[in-house]
């Protein structure tokens, strides 16, 4: 199975380096064409995939063709390569904001396309990504175009109108969750840890915390109940948080995100 990928930036760099590492396919049978033909070819010498002169050159040698462009060239580069699909092969897009009808009516209608949305941690094998098909894409060839997805990350099969809120508190959110983690090693540092002591801390933290309260099949909030013991500190903390607005500040930042990937 050959994998090309259109657009070699950080998500798709992610999702090729996750890949890699679950040994998938060999490096050689990742083909990938972005915009800069140094980076991709210095990229591609780096790793041992192959790098291919045009957009076209890659669809034309790949079983499973990934676009990884933004949304604001999507469409110039699926003109480029609508040539190049066939119903013997996937589109895969990343791209946040195109809808499946779109991505059809910008190629042809009787293609199979998976329309995806991983976020960055896919690289560790670690990502989450959503995941809707067309009805074009079914059986062993839709099991090939997830086993990308399988290798890098957990999957959800989401209704297509839920996937601006999954970009929201997944895609975007690991930036937001990184932001966190950054607060609390600031805080760290007010009280006189270093900045690379107080990260360790507060990363190493909340990935317990995330991986224990997954593990216990507890809800978040009772896990905060057995943190906060009666009277003690962590309970003045969290109200005091709460009091400075943290559950309206994060679902307006939710709120803005869905805003800006959908328009409305
Ligand atoms: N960064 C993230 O965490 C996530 C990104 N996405 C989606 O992934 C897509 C890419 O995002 P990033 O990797 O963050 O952006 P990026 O800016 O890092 O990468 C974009 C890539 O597209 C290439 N490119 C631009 N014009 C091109 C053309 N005409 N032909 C071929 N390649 C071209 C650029 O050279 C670059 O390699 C976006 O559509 C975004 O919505 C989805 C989920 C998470
Ligand atoms: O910021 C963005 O537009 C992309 C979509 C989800 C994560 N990164």
């Amino acid at each position: 199975m050959k994998i090309g990928f259109i657009g070699v930036g950080a998500m798709a760099q992610a999702i090729i380096q996750g890949l890699l590492k679950a040994k998938l396919v060999p490096a050689e049978n990742v083909l990938i064409h972005s915009a800069h033909q140094r980076h991709y070819e210095d990229y591609a010498n780096e790793y041992g995939l192959t790098a291919k002169d045009t957009n076209l050159a890659v669809t034309e040698a790949s079983d499973l063709i990934v676009l990884a462009v933004v949304p604001s060239v999507a469409k110039k580069v699926l003109a480029e390569i609508r040539s190049g699909l066939s119903d013997n092969k996937v589109l895969i897009s990343i791209v946040s904001g195109i809808s499946l009808e779109r991505l059809a009516e910008l190629t042809d209608y009787n293609l199979p396309i998976l329309r995806s949305l991983p976020n960055i941690n896919s690289e560790f094998g670690q990502g989450m990504t959503a995941v809707v098909a067309n009805e074009n894409l079914t059986g062993e060839q839709k099991d090939q175009a997830l086993s990308v997805f399988e290798a890098t990350s957990e999957i959800s099969e989401l209704a297509e109108d839920l996937f601006p809120a999954f970009s929201a508190i997944s895609g975007s959110a690991v930036a937001y969750i990184d932001f966190f983690i950054d607060a609390l090693s600031r805080a760290g540092v007010k009280y006189g840890l270093s900045k690379a002591a107080a990260t360790k801390i507060a990363a190493q933290t909340t990935f317990g915390s995330a991986d224990a309260l997954m593990k216990s099949g507890q809800t978040p909030a009772e896990m905060i109940d057995k943190v906060c013991s009666p009277g003690g500190d962590t309970i003045a903390g969290i109200l005091a948080m709460e009091n400075a607005g943290f559950l309206s500040s994060v679902v307006k930042g939710i709120d803005a995100t869905i805003k800006k990937s959908t328009g409305k």
